[in-house]
C-alpha cells in the first residue's frame, strides 16, 4: 500500500465523477503499482528486452515483464527506445487513425520529450517539429532526448507560450500536453498526492486557460489541436475544451476506439456542438491516468505561410548557400535534402523543404537546437559531433567498433578504453550496431569523447 493516503477532497471529486460502485474499483487500482512500458525507435531497429505484450493502441509500444535499470542499458543511451507510460502513447493512434497530414507541428509544453519523440517519428522526413519548453533546465533535458532520438527533424526552443504570437495560424498541428494537477500520477508519485488540493486544481486550470488562449490561435485553418493532461478532474479537462471553443472556432473530432481498450469517451456540449474527450482511468485501462481531446480548426481561420527572407540575418546563425549545402550532402553521403547553417564554425543540417519555416521561427524564438549538429571541418577533415553519432544520418565515413555490454557501459561511464588494433583517428563506438558516440585514437592513447555531462554516474 502507498504511504500517502488519497486526499479526502480528491476522493469526493472522484466519487462525483464515477459514482460509488466504480469509485471502489478506481481506488483499488490507484493504490497498485504501475506497469512499465517503452516505445521503440523505429529508425534504430533494436528490441532491447523480452517484450511482454504490445500496447493495443500503439504500434511501437510494449509493456515489459519488469522494470529494468534503464541507466545500465547501452541501448537506452543510444535512443533505441523511450520509456513512456502506455496511455500517453495513444497520441500515436490519434495521428494514425485520423491520418493527420504531416507538416509543421508544435509541441508547446514538450519536456522531457515523450510526446515530441513520438511526433518526430510520425513526421519522419515529411515534416518538421518545434518542441518547446518554457523552463530552461527542462529544455536542456528535452534537447538531450531529441538528440538521442536522432531523427533530425526537430527544433528545440525555450520560450513562454506568449512569445508565439507572431506564429499565429502557422502550424498544421499543435499539441498542448498541459502542466496539470497530476492526479493520474498518484500511484507513481506520492509527492503528487501531497501537493494536490482543490486550490491547486483551480491554479492549474487558470494556467491552462492562459496557455490555451495562446495555443488556440497558432493552428492554421483545418489544422489540428490536441489538448491533453494526466489528470482526471473536469475543470482541467472538459472545462478547458469549453473555454477553448468559446474563444476560437474549432470543429469536433471523434477518434475511433476499440471497445476492448476500455477508454471512456466523454462529451462536451459547447457552442451548439458536441466535442469529445478521452479519459484513461487506471481501473479500466492498462496505463496511467490521462485525458486527451482533438479539435480541428475551421476552414476560414487565419493561416500564415512563411515568405522568403531576402537577406537572412540572425544574431548567431549563418546560412550556407544552396550550392554549398548540396556539395556538403554529396561529400557526407547524405540524401541531398540538406540545408546547412553555421554556428561559429560548426555545421548544422536540416531538411531544406522546411527552411522558410525554420527561418521564420528562428527570428522570433529562443532556439536551443535544430536538425543535426554535424561538426567542424578543419584542414579538410571532419571533427564529428556526438549529435551526429546519435542521429540517423549515415556516418560511414568513419570506422566503427562494436563493443560488448560491459565495455559499452565502461565507454558510457567515460572510462579510458584499452583497445588493441584500433584504426587511427575518429572511431564510432557501437553496441549491437547502435551508435553510442566517438573515441579518437591518437596513437599512444584512445580518447573517450562521450559527453561529460551525459556519462553514467551510477
Ligand atoms: C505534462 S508536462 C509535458 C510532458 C511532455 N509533453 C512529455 O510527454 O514528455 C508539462 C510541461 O509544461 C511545462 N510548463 C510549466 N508551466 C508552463 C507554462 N506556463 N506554459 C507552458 N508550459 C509550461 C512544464 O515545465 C512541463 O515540462
Amino acid at each position: 500500500m502507498p504511504e500517502t493516503k488519497l486526499p479526502k477532497d480528491f476522493e469526493s471529486q472522484m466519487l462525483e465523477l464515477l459514482g460509488h460502485a466504480e469509485f471502489e474499483h478506481f481506488e483499488k487500482a490507484i493504490n497498485k503499482s504501475s506497469r512499465t512500458s517503452i516505445r521503440l525507435n523505429p529508425a534504430k531497429c533494436f528490441t532491447p528486452y523480452p517484450l511482454k505484450a504490445p500496447i493495443p493502441w500503439a504500434k511501437q509500444g510494449y509493456f515489459l515483464e519488469q522494470r529494468p535499470t534503464f541507466t545500465l542499458d547501452p541501448a537506452f543511451h543510444a535512443g533505441a527506445y523511450y520509456v513512456q507510460e502506455a496511455s500517453s502513447q495513444f497520441i500515436e493512434h490519434i495521428l494514425d487513425s485520423l491520418q493527420i497530414p504531416k507538416g509543421i507541428y508544435l509541441d508547446l509544453a514538450a519536456a522531457p520529450g515523450g510526446k515530441s519523440t513520438l511526433l518526430s517519428s510520425y513526421l519522419a522526413d515529411e515534416g518538421m517539429l518545434l518542441a518547446n519548453e518554457v523552463i530552461q533546465t527542462r529544455a536542456q533535458v528535452l534537447k538531450e532526448n531529441i538528440i538521442k532520438w536522432g531523427w533530425g527533424n526537430t527544433l528545440v526552443t525555450n520560450n513562454d507560450p506568449e512569445h508565439f504570437t507572431p506564429l499565429e495560424g502557422f502550424f498544421d498541428l499543435v499539441l498542448v500536453d498541459a502542466p496539470c494537477s497530476g492526479e493520474g500520477m498518484f500511484r507513481k508519485d506520492m509527492q503528487a498526492r501531497e501537493e494536490w488540493s482543490p486550490d491547486h486544481v483551480q491554479f492549474c486550470a487558470a494556467r491552462q486557460k492562459r496557455i490555451m488562449d495562446q495555443a488556440g490561435a497558432l493552428v492554421k485553418a483545418e489544422g489540428y489541436l490536441l489538448y491533453s493532461t494526466c489528470t482526471f478532474n473536469v475543470q482541467e479537462n472538459e472545462e478547458m475544451i469549453r473555454f477553448l471553443t468559446s474563444e476560437f472556432s474549432y470543429e469536433p473530432v471523434r477518434i475511433p476506439l476499440e471497445e476492448s481498450w476500455n477508454i471512456k469517451e466523454t462529451e462536451v456540449e459547447a457552442d451548439g456542438k458536441t466535442y469529445y474527450g478521452y479519459r484513461f482511468l487506471p481501473h479500466m485501462v492498462q496505463g496511467e491516468g490521462f485525458f486527451v481531446s482533438v479539435l480541428k480548426r475551421t476552414a476560414g481561420a487565419n493561416t500564415q505561410v512563411p515568405k522568403r527572407i531576402k537577406d537572412f540575418k540572425h544574431p548567431y546563425l549563418k546560412e550556407v548557400s544552396k550550392q554549398d549545402s548540396k556539395a556538403l550532402d554529396v561529400e557526407l553521403d547524405f540524401n541531398g535534402n540538406g540545408k546547412y547553417y553555421l554556428l561559429k564554425d560548426s555545421y548544422f543540417r536540416m531538411n531544406k523543404n522546411w527552411n522558410l519555416h525554420f527561418q521564420k521561427v528562428s527570428q522570433h524564438l529562443n532556439l536551443k537546437y535544430f536538425g543535426v549538429e554535424i561538426g567542424k571541418k578543419q584542414q579538410n577533415k571532419w571533427i564529428p559531433t556526438h549529435e551526429w553519432a546519435l542521429s540517423i544520418l549515415p556516418n560511414n565515413k568513419f570506422p566503427s567498433l562494436d563493443l560488448p555490454e560491459n565495455q559499452a557501459i565502461a565507454y558510457l561511464r567515460k572510462n579510458e578504453l584499452k583497445i588493441a588494433d584500433l584504426p587511427k583517428g575518429w572511431v564510432l563506438i557501437t553496441y549491437h550496431n547502435l551508435p553510442l558516440g566517438w573515441v579518437k585514437n591518437i596513437g599512444n592513447r584512445v580518447n573517450n569523447y562521450y559527453p561529460k555531462e551525459w556519462r553514467i554516474r551510477m
